[in-house]
Order: C-alpha cells, then structure tokens, then sequence
C-alpha cells in the first residue's frame, strides 16, 4: 500500500439542525492514487467541502471511512493540510515566514533553526522570500495564497487538501498560481485534492477529475485526464472534455441562468 494511497469508502455525512437532517454526502466511494493531482468538480451545496473536512479529520462521518495510507482517519493531522479560499487563513499578527513557521512549531517538527529554514526553503519555492518579513495585511491576495501554499507544503503532508485556493482571485493571478501549483505539483509529486466550481481550472490542473451530483452528493463519474501539460483553453482535447463535464455537471439544470 502506497503510504499517501487515500481511500473514501461508503462515506456519508449528514447533519442535524433544529431536529433537521441534512445528508450531505451519500455512500461515496472512491480511491485516489499516490501522486494524483484529483480535482472535484460539483453543484453549490452538494457536499464537496463537506468531503474535504472529513478527510481533513475536522468533521467526523456518519457512515463508512476514509483511510490514508491504510490508517483510518478520525482527527486532524500534519498528514492532511489544507488551503482555503479565504485570504484570512494567516496569522495577522505574525510575519510570512512566521507564519509558514507556526504549524511546523505546533506539531514539534524538528528544531528551532531546522523548522527556520524550512520556512525559508518553501516560501523560495512560492517566491515569496523577499516578503519573510512582511505581515499578511502588506501582501495582496494572490501573495497570501502562495504563504498558504507554502504553509500546508512545509509539513510535508501525505496529502494536500485544497478548498476552492484560487477562488476570489483574479483571472491574471488564478492562471499564475494554477501554473505554480502545477510546477510545485510535478516537483514533489505530493497528493493533492483540490476542489473547484470551474470545470476550465479542472481540466488545466487534474489527472484525475471527479464530479459530483447534486446533494446529496455521490460520485457521478471519474475522469482521467490524459491532456498534455502544459494544457491549455484550445488545447486538442480540451473542449471535448469541458463539453463531457458540463453535460455531466447538469448547469443547465441546476442553475437555469448561468
Ligand atoms: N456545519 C453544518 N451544519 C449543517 N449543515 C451543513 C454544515 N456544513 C454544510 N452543511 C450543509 O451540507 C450541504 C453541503 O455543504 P458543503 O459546504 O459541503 O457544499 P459545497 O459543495 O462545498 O458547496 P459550495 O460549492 O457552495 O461551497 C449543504 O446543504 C450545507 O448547507
């Protein structure tokens, strides 16, 4: 067994509020390889967030497990990182490098001066070294996205959980980090989940491509993505592809005015 192997297996995931229940997820099962760069495509509410915080550990399931590397998940752990959406994830009060620095020193990793330069080392891979000193509120969006980044990287996690990262950036800025993150991805070849509502940021960044049905959410189809890299919009492939996704996707449907 592949010790960054993530298996999901017969997950759902329902909530209760005010004696409501809300299944969010149902009887999901899936496997992602060592390696995979998996992305999740899915409606608004259908659960893909949900997914990602039971495999983060921060929410229990309800029914089935997740496993990584064999080992059952069932708390948060330096084995799972995750990036947000939001650019408030940082510590407002701490420099770039202390923040990167900061889980490193929560989870007793290696000493003072080791998890210095580890700090150091990942924010040279994110390009951000000029900006160590800086403090979150002195970098604009996409600069605090590459801190994240190089934050959930520096524990060296089995598996990278990646919650819409790229989201409320700019289209410019989007495209640079999705290049980043490729380049970062083919480096270190971390396993790396990240879910996205655009199918065109699916198809440039998975090997893999996961949708969704609507909640509550199931797995609807998984697609190998075998596009070359770099891919992009025109690429030969590219538009058959993203006509595939959105007819499975069900927009029309779902959001009769998008
Ligand atoms: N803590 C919670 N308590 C109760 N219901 C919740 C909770 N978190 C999520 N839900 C519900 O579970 C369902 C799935 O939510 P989730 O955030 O996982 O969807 P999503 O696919 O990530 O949505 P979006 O794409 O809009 O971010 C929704 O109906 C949501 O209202």
């Amino acid at each position: 067994m592949a010790v960054n192997h993530l298996e999901i297996k017969n997950v759902t995931k329902a909530y209760v509020n005010r004696q409501q229940q809300i299944v969010a997820l149902d009887k999901v099962s899936f496997e992602i390889d060592e390696g995979e760069l998996f992305c999740i495509l899915g409606p608004s509410g259908c659960g893909k967030s949900t997914l990602l915080r039971c495999i983060a550990g921060f929410e229990q399931v309800t029914e089935g497990e997740i496993l990584v590397g064999g080992r059952p998940v069932d708390k948060p752990g330096p084995d799972r990182t995750m990036v947000f959406q939001g650019f408030d994830q940082l510590l407002p009060w701490k420099t770039v490098l202390e923040n990167v620095e900061y889980p490193l020193k929560v989870n007793k990793l290696g000493s003072p001066t080791e998890r210095r330069e580890r700090a150091a080392e990942f924010l040279e891979l994110v390009g951000l070294s000029e900006f160590k000193d800086n403090y979150p509120h002195q970098l604009s969006g996409g600069m605090k996205q590459r801190v994240a980044i190089a934050r959930a990287l520096a524990l060296k996690p089995k598996v990278l959980l990646m919650d819409e990262p790229f989201a409320s950036l700019d289209a410019q800025t989007r495209t640079v980090l999705q290049t980043e993150l490729i380049g970062i991805w083919e480096k270190f070849r971390p396993t790396i989940i990240f879910i996205t509502h655009n199918i065109q940021e699916a198809i440039i960044l998975g090997s893999k491509i996961a949708v969704m049905s609507k909640r509550p959410g199931t797995i609807k189809k998984i697609i190998t993505n075998q596009l070359g890299r770099p891919r992009f919009v025109g690429y030969p492939g590219f538009d058959e592809m993203w006509q595939e996704l959105h007819a499975l996707l069900d927009y029309n449907r779902i959001m009769p005015s998008a």
